[in-house]
């Protein structure tokens, strides 16, 4: 059996054929494998390969080396996912092969999915007890670091419905266990308890929580001398350009000398993780002066004076070094570049493998936004809303099955929504132009007239405590916006939705004031049933609910979610990071792998808001999605509710 990479010069059985597309780019190799993705031929070259959505793999996850319990829970606990895909048929045996990948792929293409059964499928390590010859103490063997806890909580939950339909002598336990921080009480403390007891094949972690115990707890659960990390073997990094800063791709020297001090200073945990396993002499000059050789000996193994962590040398890992798997959906080839320049992270470039669902070669924004996006099963929608609370359609959205958007376009003025990003923010005094008349749904009181729903459905509690800390104090957000949101959830919403907030809101402010305006709203864990948990497996998309849910969260809690039910996506305003990317991935969460979804993005014209100086400025949202819509090639259809 062999996997390959399309390229110019594609194999299939042995014989060449020739591909016109894409040219050759940037060259790797391209290797074959085996049945345990032992590396057999690495003479090869091809580029950055690129696989079309639709190839099919004629391969079984049995064939590319997923061991034979996983391969069995697997097709008990999801008969839905018989094969491989294109791309999995790559990177699995690609992972089990020891070397290091770089993957790329659109979201909800079972990326994350893929990885986890190839470290399942990864043989233990031991090492000797020094008391009894004969006795072998289990070591953790792979480490997968996740953005956020629900998302470490949320691949536990795959690893268990796998185990338990696979009939494995082992407990759970042993094979994968989480770390994470946060939850009352403590989930670090439990989670390390359960640790120390039982060494699990696979800890699955958020960055502070497995930072806080290599600094903290080296010898007993980390990776120093005695560890039960010194034999790791494999680092997964998932939503890996999330967690890594990097110097901004268009900075001058000012943005240069800014993310000097701030890698000083506070580089991220992960970043910290990385030069910990890697980069153990790596040098940071930190602002109290120099370290030299003495004090490098002296302090071996303990944080700097500044807190980050300076890397010790780990001859534990002797010359077998961690293999180090790198995933996201939107690893852009200067967040590559970043990541090669790093030197000592990954292998030399020649021996990294890359592989990409997506076109790395400059494609049309339509292909780029249908590749990324995970294919046209997903539609998107913008609501405007006004000051005066009313909601209408964003002005280019075409009418549902049309998907020719100039049509739509001589609707409004020319110049209203797509502009240059420095149209997006104004000072107070220079309001923008009125948006003008346009197709207008008043929903100012909406939810107090029931709003479409019944009403037996619309009454939610809301609790004595949340009513004392939240019912006296002005609401951070904007009531208008939640209106459009709470309508829209009425009127569409079957089952199940998700609303995103920026990374810093107050999540359980917005459920407040989410269910008095009749919302069924819960902030998302998924460690509690109608919080999120009770949706962590299909239950099908025909279902329709009484009493929709409606799941809050952040743009740093949502990355990597897998909620398969999950019909609609709301997007309050425009993130923080005014990146598309952040966009690409909140839409992620819906039309996962096929399925249908919506993406609603509700967007103020003249939001007002305080800048860190206290200023009042105004910004225009409409004018951001205008350009990040058009830059992204998605083309928004209207909401029939609101014409
Ligand atoms: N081979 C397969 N066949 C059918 N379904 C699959 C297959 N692989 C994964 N899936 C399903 O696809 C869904 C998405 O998987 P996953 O979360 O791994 O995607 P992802 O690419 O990591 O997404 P993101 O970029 O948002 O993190 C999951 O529900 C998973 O069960």
């Amino acid at each position: 059996m062999t996997s390959f990479v399309l390229s110019p010069t594609l194999r299939v059985a042995g014989r060449r054929i020739p591909r016109r597309w894409p040219p050759p780019q940037v060259l790797i190799q391209l290797r074959h494998y085996n049945k345990i993705g032992k590396v057999i031929n690495q003479k090869e070259t091809t580029p950055f390969s690129y696989i079309q959505k639709d190839t099919k793999t004629s391969e079984t996850f049995a064939d590319l080396g997923v061991s034979p319990s996983i391969c069995e829970g697997l097709r008990e606990a999801y008969p839905n996912v018989t094969k491989p895909t294109a791309l999995q048929a790559q990177f699995i045996p690609a992972v089990l092969s020891g070397k290091d990948v770089l993957l790329k792929d659109f979201t909800g293409s079972g990326k994350t999915f893929g990885l986890v059964l190839a470290l399942l499928s990864k043989p233990r390590r031991h090492a000797r007890s020094r008391t009894y010859a004969q006795e072998k103490i289990p070591l953790v063997s792979s480490l997968l670091i996740t953005p956020h806890r629900d998302l470490a909580f949320q691949i536990l939950h795959w690893i268990k419905t796998i185990h338990e339909s696979s009939r494995h002598p082992e407990n759970l336990a042993s094979i994968a266990q989480v770390l994470v921080r946060g939850g009352s009480p403590s989930y670090f403390d439990e989670n390390l308890d359960k640790l120390r007891r039982t060494p699990p094949g696979l800890v699955v972690g958020t960055p502070q929580a497995v930072l806080e115990i290599i600094k903290e707890d080296p010898t007993v659960v980390g990776l120093g001398k005695g560890g039960m990390m010194r034999g790791l073997e494999t680092l997964v990094i998932d939503e890996v350009d999330y967690l890594i800063e990097t110097m901004p791709k268009n900075g001058d020297k000012y943005d240069r000398l800014k993310y000097e001090r701030m890698l000083k200073k506070h580089p991220s945990p992960t970043r910290q993780i990385l030069d910990f396993v890697y980069a153990p002499n790596r040098e940071y000059r930190i602002p109290h002066g120099r370290r030299d050789a003495r004090d490098f000996e002296a302090n071996e193994g303990k944080p700097w004076r500044d807190g980050t962590l300076r890397g010790a040398p780990r001859t534990e890992f002797g010359s077998k070094r961690p293999q180090l798997v790198l995933s996201s959906a939107t690893m852009r080839a200067y967040f590559r570049k970043c990541l090669i320049a790093e030197k000592t992270w990954l292998r030399k470039e020649e021996d990294v493998i890359k592989i990409s669902g997506q076109p790395d070669i400059k494609p049309t924004k339509e292909v780029e936004a249908r590749h990324t996006l995970g294919g046209t099963s997903m539609v998107h929608c913008g609501l405007v809303v006004n000051e005066a609370g009313e909601i209408r359609n964003y002005r280019r959205a075409a009418v549902a099955g049309d998907t020719d958007v100039k049509a739509s376009k001589t609707e409004g003025t020319e110049n209203e929504d797509v502009g240059n990003e420095d149209q997006v923010i104004v000072d107070s005094d220079e309001k923008p132009d009125s948006e003008g008349e346009g197709e207008v749904t008043d929903v100012g009181n909406f939810m107090a007239s029931g709003g479409g729903v019944d009403n037996d459905h619309a009454i939610v509690d809301i609790s004595e405590k949340d009513e004392e800390e939240f019912g006296k104090k002005p609401s951070p957000f904007s009531l208008n916006a939640f209106e459009a949101v709470a309508a829209t959830f009425a009127l569409d919403v079957p089952q199940v939705a998700l609303l995103v907030l920026s990374t810093e809101a107050p999540v359980r402010r917005a459920v407040y004031d989410l269910r008095k305006l009749g919302v069924n709203a819960y902030p998302l864990d998924l460690l509690e049933s109608d919080k999120g948990g009770a949706y962590l497996l299909q239950k099908g998309s025909h279902v329709v609910s009484d009493n929709p849910t409606l799941l809050v969260a952040t743009l740093a809690s949502m990355r990597g979610m897998d909620l398969p039910d999950l019909s609609h996506v709301f997007m309050l305003g425009v993130p923080e990071d005014r990146s598309a990317d952040t966009y690409l991935h909140v839409a992620g969460r819906v039309g996962r792998f096929g399925r249908r979804g919506k993406v609603v993005a509700i967007m103020e014209a003249d939001r007002r808001r305080a800048t860190k100086k206290g200023k009042e400025v105004q910004t225009n949202e409409v004018s951001w999605y205008g350009c990040m819509y058009k830059a992204i090639g998605v083309k928004p259809t209207r909401m029939e509710h609101f014409d």
